[in-house]
């Protein structure tokens, strides 16, 4: 099966927009040109005037929730979401019940992604056993059925020890350590951030050092070991210059940052609601200009969304008991273009660089460009077209957002994974 994409908006590999159709075959990029003729064959053509074609999303941070807490979200229905949102690969947590700590469940989250047919799925195994930081996962069977990392990630690994173990073997089978940093003796009941709002509402704060104190101890020990270690939801100025001063010196230091975290501050919550509640919690304004510079300097190299759902009962728990995250794949992009590469701040290439290539380069995976050859994961986007985020027209089972009803531009309209579409909203 052909299909050509006519008239796009494409970025060259100098930023510049150029308009081309774009030929896909047997699931792969197989033309990129000025004018193409279909000569006779049977082929599909959309066209795309006016719009923004890209490599698909990546999404190297989300919550797929499935096994366990299907009521939350599943393979299918995040993975619906994610084409929504413009994402063609996504890599799953293995926070689910149970934890994703053994191959079976490796296998089980395959499996369920394949009989989708959607996004691609990439799943992280635990580094411990049922995520409690007592005994070490077996990292060569994880890797052996399919995991591509591994991450204690909804808790901080809070041994040194355990952590220096883990690089080890995982530098040993050439496979990243992923780390949700958060020191829990730092944290004692915190359900926001230190700062204007805990104190306004008798709050008990989350202080930044929680989590810049493991991204610092974690720094030393991927020195000592030479493992690729990657940085969770960055959040704090503390870790954003931890990492700088790492990567300076050479330490195999990535790090990725949620859109939640480079548009919103504590100050912005606007009273006692959860879908304001995530964890990494909403820091201060200065740390949402550190993250920002961060992303724009390489010091963070990539933007995940961490979707993270829960359903409407556990959420209106309240701020205190409900628990932490927030939903991200239907409007990462939208958010991120408007309020950065629409106002002139950023340029489209840094967005899409950051949301595509970047994830592909740092996780070592062969999408993520518009080359001949490559996989045909893309993404079309209306960037004309303003709409304000309904939650209720999500496909996410999840609705806990911050976002509702702000007016957003760039919304993703098509999705292809390998040649195939996957997500069409209308054209
Ligand atoms: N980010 C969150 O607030 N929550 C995540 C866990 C996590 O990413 O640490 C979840 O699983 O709900
Ligand atoms: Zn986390
Ligand atoms: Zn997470």
């Amino acid at each position: 099966m052909t299909v050509i994409i006519k008239n796009a908006s494409v970025l060259n590999k100098e930023g510049v927009l150029e308009r081309k159709q774009i030929v896909l075959q047997n699931g792969i990029i197989s033309a990129v040109t000025d004018e193409y003729e279909a000569e006779g064959e049977a082929a599909e053509i959309i066209d795309a005037e006016g719009k923004l074609l890209i490599p698909g999303l990546i999404d190297m941070h989300v919550h797929l929730r499935e096994p366990g807490f299907e009521h939350k979200e599943t393979v299918e229905t995040g993975g619906r979401s994610a084409a929504k949102g413009g994402f063609t690969t996504i890599a799953c947590m293995p926070n689910t019940r149970p934890v994703t700590d053994s191959p079976e469940v490796v296998l089980l989250v395959k499996e369920k992604a394949r009989e989708a047919g959607l996004v691609k799925v990439l799943p992280y195994a635990a580094i411990t056993k049922n995520e409690l930081g007592r005994e070490l996962t077996d990292f060569a069977a994880l890797k052996e059925a399919g995991a591509i990392g591994f991450t204690d990630d909804g808790v901080g690994v809070q041994s040194a020890q355990m952590m220096k173990d883990a690089m080890k073997i995982a530098a040993s089978l050439d496979m990243p350590v992923i780390a949700h940093c958060e020191d829990n003796s730092l944290v004692v009941g915190g359900c926001v951030a230190e700062g204007t709002f805990a104190t306004a509402n008798g709050l008990i704060g989350i202080p930044n050092e929680s989590e810049a104190i493991h991204v610092g101890r974690d720094i030393l020990l991927a020195e000592a070991t030479g493992v690729h270690y990657h940085v969770c939801h960055v959040s704090t100025e503390q870790s954003v210059r931890l990492i700088r001063q790492a990567k300076e010196i050479g330490i195999k230091v990535t790090a990725e940052v949620c859109p939640h975290h480079l548009l919103l501050a504590e100050e912005d919550i606007p009273g006692m609601d959860a879908n304001w509640k995530m964890n990494p919690p909403l820091r201060s304004r200065r740390d949402v200009e550190a993250c920002i510079e961060g992303l724009l300097d390489g010091t963070l190299d990539i933007i995940v969304t961490d979707h993270a759902p829960h359903s409407e009962e556990e959420k209106a728990k309240g701020m205190e008991l409900a628990p932490f995250g927030i939903v991200g794949f239907e409007t990462a992009f939208p958010l991120l273009y408007t309020a950065f590469v629409a106002t002139g701040k950023w340029d489209l290439s840094l967005l899409v660089n950051r949301m595509t290539a970047a994830p592909a380069r740092v996780f070592r995976l062969n999408s993520g460009v518009l080359d001949i050859g490559s996989p045909a994961d893309l993404t079309l986007i209306d960037l004309e077209q303003e709409r304000e985020v309904d939650p209720s027209t999500f496909a996410s089972k999840g609705r806990n957002t911050p976002f509702a009803g702000w007016k957003l531009k760039g919304w993703p309209v098509m999705t292809w994974v390998d040649g195939k579409a996957i997500w069409t909203e209308r054209i």
